[in-house]
């Protein structure tokens, strides 16, 4: 069968696994989902919520989970238990910078105030262990200097902590500006074009298939 990813017409939280699909050149099916469905259905919406995406093996919901599905499927989650460790890490790691993002655009509706502040709290590399809940681009740049290799986030190969490096790196860059984010952190803006250049990625990019939108609120 056709895996399916069921989402709204953005990139949002199911840009990750459109992109670790493509990566993989696995084809896919895009089914808006129907709201009221999403609301009742708890056999196929169990959090009322999506993502939602369905293949031979299962009906999955909660975007991390499905990429980590994706991952362990298709071989994007390194090699071995430590490697596995190190790629999940990162995942928390992005997920907990994510909810900040998410709030900026949603509760700060991205205001230049706010803005400045999240900078300081989440970006700018002399803030470190300030008040910024464990949310720091410096961690995320530290862990890979130390797990990666190649320019990879972890081992010599891509994996699913390369996807989810590239789109939280995308959607920063997209707010603060491309060459703020490359001064600040080098080695993860390297991450982000190695994805980029991925053939299937590359193309996937430059198609019509990806959503305009980056968030439901049209900001970002
Ligand atoms: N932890 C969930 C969060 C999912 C989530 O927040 N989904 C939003 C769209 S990004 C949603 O379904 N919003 C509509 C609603 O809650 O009614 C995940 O990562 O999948």
């Amino acid at each position: 069968m056709t895996p399916t990813v069921f989402y709204f017409p953005i990139r949002g939280r199911a840009e990750p696994i459109r992109l670790a699909l493509v990566a993989m050149g696995i084809e896919y099916e895009e089914q808006a989902v129907d709201y009221g469905e999403m609301k009742s259905a708890l056999e196929k919406y169990p959090f009322a919520q999506c993502p939602r995406f369905v293949d031979e093996d299962g009906d999955i919901s909660q975007s991390n989970t499905i990429l980590r599905h994706i991952g362990r499927k298709h071989g994007l989650y390194g090699k071995g238990l430590k490697e596995a460790a190190e790629i999940d890490m990162l995942a928390d790691g992005v997920e907990d910078i994510k909810r900040k993002y998410l709030s900026l655009i949603y509760t700060d509706q991205l205001a230049e105030e706010a803005k400045a502040a999240y900078w300081t709290a989440h970006f700018d590399p002399a803030t470190t262990g300030g008040r910024n809940g464990g949310a720091h681009f410096a961690y995320l740049s530290h862990l890979v200097a130390k797990c990666g290799s190649g320019g990879w986030a972890v081992g010599g190969a891509l994996s699913i902590a390369d996807i989810l490096l590239f789109d939280i790196v995308d959607v920063h860059q997209r707010a603060f500006g491309e060459d703020k984010f490359a001064a600040a952190y080098p080695n993860l803006a390297a991450v982000y074009k190695q994805v980029e250049a991925i053939p299937g990625v590359k193309a996937y990019l430059e198609s019509p298939g990806r959503m305009a939108k980056v968030n439901g609120n049209g900001l970002g």
